[in-house]
């Protein structure tokens, strides 16, 4: 479960280029929620995916997971609970080592370090299944560089990694915006599939509203820092793109043009 309480982050405080990001924001994720994040530019989903990672500490309010207060938690420390993919396919995954050696770490994730490297009877054919169910060829390139594979398949990679040790809170900040339209549906794809499995509390931003509506079991729209709509899993399987426009005209005023219908 997560829960963010009335958080706020300004940045630059007190000069002349004060951004306030955050404006006492609230919203609370229950156990195998799959959130969806739209907004204009600007809106704060990527500082409220940063605060609740910690890369970002909120200047009030506070944040749990899954009970524990982590509000001043160092984004190191709390890596522990969180899985992360990101805009760019480049974050993630260490481009010099070989798919196997990345797979290998992220299955140690929280273990202590002398240990992380230390391949156990079974995980070859272990990693060589998992990745087989990607779809993406990889199966037989497990001792190749990561530097070398496509952006999708460095992604789609990224999203294993995340989960292969169940995460409490997995954040996707626009996991394929920088693939093209058909890798970026089988990466949706196979997110999906990994999230209902796993039941992950799982907060995905996109600029793509059809993506916003097809995934997940709850939406929320964000302006100005704050969160301006919320749909509960009844309302969203009624949602329609064209509410979602009305929603974001009553409020913003113009749409915004990264707000894509896909
Ligand atoms: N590290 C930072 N330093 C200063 N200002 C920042 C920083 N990060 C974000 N901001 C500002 O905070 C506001 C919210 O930005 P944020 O990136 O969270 O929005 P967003 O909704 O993710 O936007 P986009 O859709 O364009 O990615 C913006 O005004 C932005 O310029």
């Amino acid at each position: 479960m997560l829960k963010v309480t009335d958080i706020s982050k300004t940045f630059f405080k007190g000069t002349t280029n004060e951004k306030k990001a955050l404006s006492h924001l609230s919203l609370t994720l229950n156990d195998g929620d799959f959130c969806t994040v739209i907004g204009s530019n600007g809106a704060g989903k990527s500082t409220l995916l940063n605060s609740i990672a910690g890369a970002y500490i909120p200047d009030s309010g506070t944040i749990e997971i899954n009970g524990h207060d982590v509000t001043k938690v160092s984004e190191y420390k709390r890596a522990k609970y969180i899985g992360r993919v990101f805009q760019d396919p480049l974050k993630g995954t260490a481009a010099g080592m070989q798919v196997e050696e990345n797979l290998i770490i992220a299955s140690r994730r929280g273990e202590s370090r002398r240990l992380r490297w230390a391949f156990s009877s079974g995980d070859h054919e272990k990693f060589r299944d998992m990745v087989a169910r990607l779809g993406l060829g990889l199966e037989d390139r497990l001792s190749t560089r990561i530097g070398l594979l496509s952006g999708g398949q460095r992604q789609a990679l990224t999203l294993l990694m995340a989960t292969l040790k169940k995460p409490d809170i997995l954040l996707l900040d626009e996991p394929t915006a920088a693939l093209d339209p058909k890798t970026a549906g089988k990466v949706l794809k196979i997110t999906d599939e990994i999230v209902h499995e796993q039941h992950l509390t799982t907060l995905m931003i996109t600029h793509n509203m059809r993506d916003a509506l097809k995934y997940g079991n709850r939406l929320i729209m964000m302006n100005s820092g704050t969160i301006i709509a919320d749909y509960s899993p009844e309302e969203k399987q009624k949602l329609t793109i064209d509410d979602l426009l009305k929603k974001f005209e009553e409020t913003s005023g113009a749409m915004s043009d990264r707000v894509l219908l896909g």
